[in-house]
Formats: C-alpha cells, structure tokens, sequence
C-alpha cells in the first residue's frame, strides 16, 4: 500500500494533539516573536519622520527604549518558541519509534520475508529523526515567517497601499519556482532516503555475516557494492542539492530584484510628496523582512518536504497491514482447557506458502498427537517438517483441513494464548547480547533468579555459566559468540525449561558435538521432555529411540508411522534415513 504526500500532515497533526497545549505555548511565543519585530517597523518609521526634527531628542530617547523592550519581549518568544518546538520534534520522533516498533513487532513473516532489517532499521534512526528536525526546526522557521509573511504584507498595505499593489504584482513570480522546483526537491529527497536505507540494508546483512565475509575473504566485493551503495546516494542526492539550491537561489534573486524595483517606485513618491521618508523606510523594512521570510520558507521547505518523504515512508509501513488474528480477536471463543493437555489433531492439512500458492508443501496430511505423548519428525531435507511448526505455532494458516489443539481448531484460539502453549528450541538457538540470566529468563520474563538458577542446573547449563567471567552476569555476546554450539542449545534448553509450556516444538542440531557436550545436551532434554507432548525434528539415534512414535515425513505427506524397530523393518525410506543421516 502507498501512502500519499497528502497523508503525512494530517498523521503528523494527530501525532500533536496529545501536546495541544505545547503546541499552544509555541504558537503564542511565535505570534509574539513575529509580531514584535513588525511593530519595529513601526519604530523605525516614527524615527526617521520626527527622530532627526528639533523636538526630536525626547521622541528618538521613547523610540529607543520602545525598540529595546521590542528586543526584550522578541528574545523572550524566541526562547520559548524554540524551547517548545524542539520539544515537541522529540516527542513526535518518539512517539513514531514507539508505533512503528509496536507494529513492525506484529507484522506476519511474510512481511519479513520480502524486507530487508537494515531497511527497517534505516526508518527508524534516519527517517525518524528527519521528522524530528522538520518539526522541532524548520517547521516552527515556516510558521514563524508565514506570521512574518502575513503581518509584514498587512503593515506593508497600511504604510502604502499604491506600493503594495506593486509587491503582489511580483509575488507570483516568486511563487512559480516553489510550486515548481519545490515538487522536485520532495521527490528526489525521498529517492536519496530510499538509497540511504539501501546501504543500510547492505551494512546490516554483511555484518551479521562477518565470519562468512571475512573467512571467505570477501572484503574486497563487500567494500566495492557499498560504494556502489555510497555513490547511488550521492547521486540522488545531488539532484536533489541541485534543484534546491536552484530554488534558494531564484528565490533570492526575484525578491531582492523586486524590493529594488518597488523602492524605486517609492523614492519616486517621497519626490512628489506623496509619501513620507518614514513611511518609505517603514514599508521598505517590512518589504525585507517579509522577503527575508519567503526566503527563509523556501530554504527549508526543503527539509519539510525531506520530512514529508520520510514521513509517506514511515506511513507506509505504519498501513502495511497486521493479520486481523492480531488485530481484531473478534469470533475467538478462547476455550482452551486450563491446564492445557496438549493433544494434536491434524485432519487432511494441505498448506502451500503464500509465495508459491501452488506447490503444496503439506498434502492431506492427518496425525494425532496424544497429550504427553513424544513425537519424532524424520524425513529428507525438504519434507515440510519445519513448515508443521510453522502451522502449528499459526504463523501461516492450512489453505484445506484443520488441526485443533485439546479438541479447539486452532483457528478459534487467540494467537498469542495459542503460541504461549509452545517452548520453541530452534535447531540454531537464538542467543541475546544480555547476560546469560537474561538469556535464560527470556522464556518467563517474571521469573526470579533463583528459578532461572534452578532451570539452568537442570539444564546442565549452570555448570558452564558458573565458569563464565561473571557468571550469570556476563554478557553472552550478540548472537552469543562467546558460546560453543553445545552451550548455546543448553541455554536454549534451559530457556524452554522456565517457560514450562505445555507443548514442546524441538528442532535439533545437526552438526555433531563432542561426546561429552552431547550427553550433556541429551540429559539436559530428557529433563526438558518430561511429561510434555513433544514433536522434534530428529537428527539422533538416541531421541528416535527414545520417541513414542516416529513419524517418516515424505514430500509434505506422512510416509510411515511408528517405532525405531518396526519402521526399520517397514519402512526403506526410514532405513536409508537412519543409516544415512542420524547421528549415533
Ligand atoms: N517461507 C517459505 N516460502 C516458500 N517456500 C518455503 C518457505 N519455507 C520453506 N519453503 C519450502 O517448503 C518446503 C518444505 O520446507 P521445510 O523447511 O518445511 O522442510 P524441512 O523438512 O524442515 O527440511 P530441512 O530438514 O532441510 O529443514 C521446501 O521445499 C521449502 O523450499
């Protein structure tokens, strides 16, 4: 979905209603700023009229101190406008980062699937923080000299009506450019912020893959496609310095050539009689401050158009849509035992993923689960077994059949009720740069130290925790690459343990760890597994053996049910798969 140019002010408007009263605070100090320098006008007229007369000395002491006090009560709006406008630029920025985040955290996988992170992460620093200067900066610039723009005209009608006339003749001369060129700059500011989160797209993938880049020794192709990246934003940003500096310039040029042409008509004035000097300076003052305002709108409309840019992106990925399961838990009936059993039902399930509707990767599949009951998954890399946690766990829905937890189609249960029946251990357990406690305590975030120390224990992770610099408080390292792949499974283990769910979704690892890391993990599951319905994609001798029932996964349909010893007599795809690919 695309968000239009028009959509982001009203969005941003929203975004300040909460503030009304900051925004109140700022517009009255910005009112009082403009209008203080109009009445210097004022000033400079009276003085020039009768400052210079005999009678003058008393007339030019009351301007004088007039025009101090102006400067007093000007200072005095100028802290408070700026005071109140950056305050509300951070506010906003903090308030989109909090929405986007939110958001972004329920978007499907699919989603995820077609965005790059680094991309996403580009609108949050990047494009959050172009708001924020656009409403804390140039935005209270444009509203004060719009003030500036409306007084100054007004004044400039009240000095001289017949000179003013001259003025709106020209002024929309210099409107045509920033109609114009103004359209341009907008445009291109959103291509050079498209290219700015390319990079960062770029940065992001090849970080996380460090080891790979740099064992590979792929610096040198990683270096040359940044530049790449790095040289695609200067360009598109060089088209957008260029029509910007056309437009500051033209702007200038136009205004400046006018007030020279109407101060030209006024000396002509002054000469005949009809206008005084004082009202010439006068009108010629707000001729400038006026000019000087356009000037400054059209400088950094620039950068609202910049914000604009940033803001239809930031849009764009506030409207991508949330699953209506998250959004709208209407027609949930929520009628999940308490406890949860955990028995599995899965009835003629056909899924397809929604990038290639056609391939079905589960075809009329039906198995039953009982609760408690220990499940192994074992098929040829491809079979869909990790697709059966995926619909289990809903991140996609089956397009035929059902499956039902404890008698429930699951369909009819609130999604993260659903998910909180389920301890993940991925086949790659994900490790957070937090210490090893919080690693673990992810599984139940309420959970004390003392139950973390009890799960890591019984997940003979304490053993090697207690061995780390700072024990339970060392930091693990971003994507735990202080651990050896053992450790990492059992704090992975350990995490599933606290979270004690019902159900138990275990991916093991296929590589191989040493005989002693192994047995530990193994002992560390069997604790894990204990009166829990489990389905484990099984890559061990040991977990097949020990499991209820095996189930031989074939091409998205159930091959073979049943033990270690009737499927080796039963079944040659089991056979072959036993020989080949479990590790003993
Ligand atoms: N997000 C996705 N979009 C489209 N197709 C997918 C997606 N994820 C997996 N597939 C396809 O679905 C099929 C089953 O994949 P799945 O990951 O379930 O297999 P698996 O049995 O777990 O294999 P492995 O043992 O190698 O992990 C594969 O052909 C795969 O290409």
């Amino acid at each position: 979905m695309t968000s239009s140019h028009s959509a982001v002010l009203p969005w941003i408007l929203s975004l300040l209603v909460p503030y009304r009263r900051q925004v109140v605070i700022a517009a009255i100090a910005l009112f009082t700023g403009s209008l203080s320098w109009l009445a210097l006008g004022q000033g400079i007229k009276i003085l020039v009229d009768h400052g210079f007369t005999s009678a003058g000395a008393t007339t030019l002491n009351q301007v004088m101190m007039g025009i101090l006090g102006l400067s007093l009560i000007s200072g005095l709006a100028a802290y408070f406008r700026f005071y109140f406008m950056t305050w509300l630029g951070e506010r906003i920025s903090a308030d989109i980062r909090r929405n986007v985040y939110r958001h972004v955290l329920s978007l499907p996988l699919q989603f995820f699937e077609k965005t790059k992170t680094g991309e996403l992460i580009s609108r949050f620093t990047s494009d959050t923080t172009i708001i924020q200067n656009a409403v804390g900066m140039s935005l209270s610039m444009v509203l004060r000299s719009s003030v500036t723009i409306v007084g100054g005209i007004v004044m400039m009608l009240a000095s001289s009506p017949a000179l003013t006339g001259y003025v709106l003749v020209v002024v929309p001369l210099v409107l045509v450019p920033i109609k114009v060129l103004g359209a341009k700059v907008r445009r291109h500011a959103r291509a050079s912020q498209d290219r700015v989160a390319d990079i960062g797209a770029y940065v992001d993938e090849s970080l996380h893959a460090i080891h790979t880049v740099q064992s590979y020794v792929h610096e040198p192709v990683d270096q040359r496609r940044f530049e790449q990246g790095v040289d695609a934003v200067l360009t598109a940003a060089a088209v957008r310095i260029r029509y910007r500096s056309l437009l500051v310039a033209s702007v200038m040029t136009l205004t400046i050539a006018a007030i020279t042409l109407v101060a030209w008509f006024g000396a002509h004035e002054v000469l005949l009689g009809s206008l005084s000097a004082g009202e010439l300076s006068a009108f010629l003052f707000y001729a400038l401050i006026t000019a000087g305002a356009v000037a400054t709108v059209s400088e950094v409309l620039g950068e609202v158009q910049r914000a604009s840019g940033a803001g239809e992106r930031l849009l764009e990925l506030l409207n991508s849509p949330i699953p209506s399961r998250i959004s709208d838990n209407s027609g949930i009936n929520d009628g999940l035992p308490a406890p949860v059993n955990g028995q599995i039902t899965l009835t003629g399930v056909r899924f397809a993923y929604p990038s290639a509707p056609t391939k079905a990767v589960i075809d009329d599949l039906s198995l039953t689960v009982a609760a408690g009951e220990r499940i192994a998954l074992v098929g040829p890399s491809g079979a869909g077994k990790s697709t059966m946690f995926q619909l289990l766990q809903q991140f996609y829905q089956p397009q035929q059949g059902s499956i039902c937890l404890d008698g429930i189609d699951l369909s009819g249960i609130e999604l993260a009720e659903l998910r909180r029946q389920y301890a993940l251990v991925p086949q790659d357990p994900t490790i957070f740069a937090d210490s090893a406690l919080e690693n673990i305590r992810y599984g139940r975030p309420e959970a004390t130290e003392l139950e973390v120390r009890a799960a890591a224990k019984a997940a003979h992770a304490d053993e090697f925790i207690e061995l780390l610099s700072d024990g339970y408080n060392t930091n693990l390292g971003e994507r735990g690459v202080r651990l050896s792949g053992g450790q990492r499974q059992r704090i992975a283990i350990a995490r599933a343990l606290l979270a004690d769910r019902p159900i138990l979704l275990l991916d093991e690892a296929t590589s191989a760890l040493d005989a002693n890391s192994e047995h530990k993990v193994q002992q560390a599951l069997e604790v894990l597994l204990q009166n829990k319905t489990s389905v484990i994609i099984a890559h061990r001798l040991a977990t097949v053996i020990n499991a209820d029932r095996i189930v031989v996964m074939d091409k998205g349909r159930i091959h073979a049910v049943g033990t270690h010893q009737q499927l080796l007599q039963q079944s040659d795809l089991y056979r072959q798969y036993a020989e080949l690919q479990l590790v003993s």
